[in-house]
């Protein structure tokens, strides 16, 4: 028996004692399953090594742990509008009837152990997911890492958002409190702005007169299952997309428009996204133990009756908010029907223009550019596509004004001033804003280039000086390091700036760019004297 274990019935025995059961165990997976060709690809993958590159990821571990503590949510939530009086610990509210959701919502935050941390969890992930799907979207818009042959992860992303803001509506609106219920009201409102159908819409979603009994209900199946499914589906398929494409990198030594450099996907990368998974998943739980939010018991349970105040949506459904704050009370009527523009334009209007756009831009961009049958895998630096990053700029100062007008009662409060004049300020500043912002982001990008080709040209100062027997003064330049010392290859240098613009303009006539001795850019020369 022994002999024979020794030398294995293929005689392989001893190696195959001598190795580690893990080898073993990897060698008989591989044997049974593609992972030699799939996971060693996988395994070697490299990812580019810059912070902007883990905003995707940040948004991806904010929604795994949306999931974990929603499915946790659903042991102990009641998707039910029914009355019940409570009888629960939380003895301010004790014999008030509510919805059995408000009354389960009460018994996860004060009766269930863990309850409210998990609650709280899931809330915090919710805003943060948000905020990161957001400035994933920047990063993605201001280094157009959207061109060919990214387009499509690109729909699928802006689909990713608009389902984000919807899941996190359809939770928002869950517990049933006095501020969701008002959330539900204004969402009612703006269907039945839409013309001819309004009313049916309402009645369809609503199962009758608001609020009727579905709305929770319904909400819930929407929150719980079709709306993650879409969103595990979609991630599923950005993914794979984001690594049958590969990256984009940011340009540097060796890095071309054919190939990645960055840290292997194993152990590097897999570190790397590892610890960075573990601190969202802390920073979550500390926010959730340490930082309130959604505290419903203090609002207490929806009624058609009352309104909440002094209350905020979350912050992603705050433009929208502040939309409808800043249109003033325009009505057209038309044939005995009534137009409220107000709600149609800021709440139907404006986010279906919005998304058109951010959806279309891709395409738009790369046709007028003419950039349509090239590909792009290296990153573009923001400054060096002014219009682009100029309507990017427009673009947040719009949605910033919006968001601010969402809380324009909060800011008037605050800092005691009028809420009328400060909404009159907030129109002019939404239309004025994006286009100063435009203009302004592209002057300066317009000039942080011309810097930088002023500075390949001239070179840096040398930090000597000389003095002339005349007595005047003169700065050396050496010529610019392109790239960081230490860099594995050297790049072929950049091409100098339009001459032409140059020598029309002596003060921006290039000066030697080797280091022996150099008269220096003559400006500088001179402000130096
Ligand atoms: C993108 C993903 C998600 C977002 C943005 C989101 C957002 C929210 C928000 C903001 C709330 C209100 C929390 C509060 O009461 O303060 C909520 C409640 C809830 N969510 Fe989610 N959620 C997501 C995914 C999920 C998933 C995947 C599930 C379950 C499978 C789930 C289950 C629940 C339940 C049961 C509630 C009601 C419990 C309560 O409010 O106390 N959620 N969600
Ligand atoms: C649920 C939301 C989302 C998740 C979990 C997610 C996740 C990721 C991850 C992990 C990456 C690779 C790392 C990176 O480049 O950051 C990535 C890349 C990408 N994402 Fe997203 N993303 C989401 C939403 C969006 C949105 C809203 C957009 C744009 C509208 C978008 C467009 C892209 C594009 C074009 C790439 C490829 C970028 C490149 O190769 O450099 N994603 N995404």
């Amino acid at each position: 028996m022994g002999g024979e274990s020794a030398k294995g019935p293929m005689g392989h025995g001893p190696d195959h004692r001598a190795r580690h059961p893990a080898e073993r165990f990897a060698d008989a997976a591989d044997a049974r399953l593609p992972l030699h060709d799939g996971g060693g690809k996988l395994l070697r993958k490299a990812f580019p090594d810059h912070w902007s590159f883990l905003l995707g990821e940040l948004a991806l571990y904010s929604l795994i742990v949306l999931m974990l503590t929603g499915v946790w949510l659903t042991l102990f939530f009641t998707p039910e509008m029914r009355e019940v009086t409570y009888d629960g610990s939380h003895v301010p509210l004790r014999g008030v009837r509510m919805s059995a959701a408000f009354d389960s919502t009460l018994r996860i935050s004060f009766d269930v152990r863990g309850g409210l941390l998990i609650r709280q969890m899931h809330h915090w992930a919710a805003i943060v997911f948000l905020a990161a799907i957001g400035l994933h979207l920047l990063r993605i818009f201001f280094t157009g890492a959207f061109r060919r042959p990214r387009e499509a992860n690109w729909v699928i992303g802006v689909t990713l958002f608009v389902l984000a803001l919807a899941e996190g509506f359809a939770g928002y609106s869950l517990p049933d409190d006095l501020l969701s219920g008002t959330g539900l009201r204004i969402a009612q409102g703006i269907m039945l702005s839409i013309p001819v159908v309004g009313s049916y819409v309402s009645m369809f979603v609503f199962g009758g007169e608001f609020p009727g009994e579905d709305i929770i209900s319904r909400l819930y199946a929407m929150h719980i299952l079709l709306l993650p499914g879409l969103l595990i589906g979609l991630v599923t398929a950005h993914l794979i997309l984001v690594f049958h494409l590969k990256h984009t990198q940011w340009r540097g030594p060796g890095r071309t428009n054919g190939n990645v450099v960055g840290k292997p996907m194993y152990p590097q990368f897999m570190a790397t996204s590892g610890g960075l998974s573990l601190i969202v998943f802390g920073v979550l739980a500390l926010l959730a133990g340490l930082a309130q939010i959604n505290p419903v018991w203090t609002y207490g349970p929806y009624r058609p009756d009352q309104v909440s105040t002094g209350s905020q949506p979350d912050w992603y459904v705050g433009f929208l908010e502040g939309a409808l704050r800043l249109v003033p009370p325009w009505e057209t009527n038309i044939a005995g029907h009534t137009l409220m523009w107000n709600v149609l334009l800021p709440a139907v209007v404006l986010p279906g223009l919005l998304f058109l756009v951010l959806y279309a831009y891709p395409f738009v961009e790369q046709r007028l550019t003419g950039e349509w049958h090239q590909e792009h895998h290296l990153c573009d630096r923001p400054r060096e596509r002014p219009v682009r990053t100029g309507l990017g700029v427009a673009g947040i100062t719009f949605y910033g004004v919006l968001l601010l007008a969402g809380g324009n009662d909060v800011v008037a409060q605050s800092f005691h001033i009028s809420l009328n004049a400060l909404t009159w300020v907030l129109r002019v500043a939404l239309v004025v804003g994006p286009v100063l912002a435009f203009l302004l982001t592209r002057t300066v990008c317009r000039a942080l280039v011309w810097k930088e080709r002023e500075r390949l040209a001239t070179g840096d100062e040398s930090g000597e000086v000389r003095q002339s027997v005349a007595g005047g003064y003169e700065s050396d330049h050496r010529p610019v390091e392109k790239f960081r010392p230490g860099a594995p290859r050297t790049p072929a240098p950049a091409s100098p700036p339009d001459q032409s613009s140059l020598l029309s303009n002596p003060d921006r006539r290039p000066g030697p760019r080797t280091g022996t001795p150099s008269r220096g850019h003559p400006e500088r020369a001179r402000r130096r004297r």
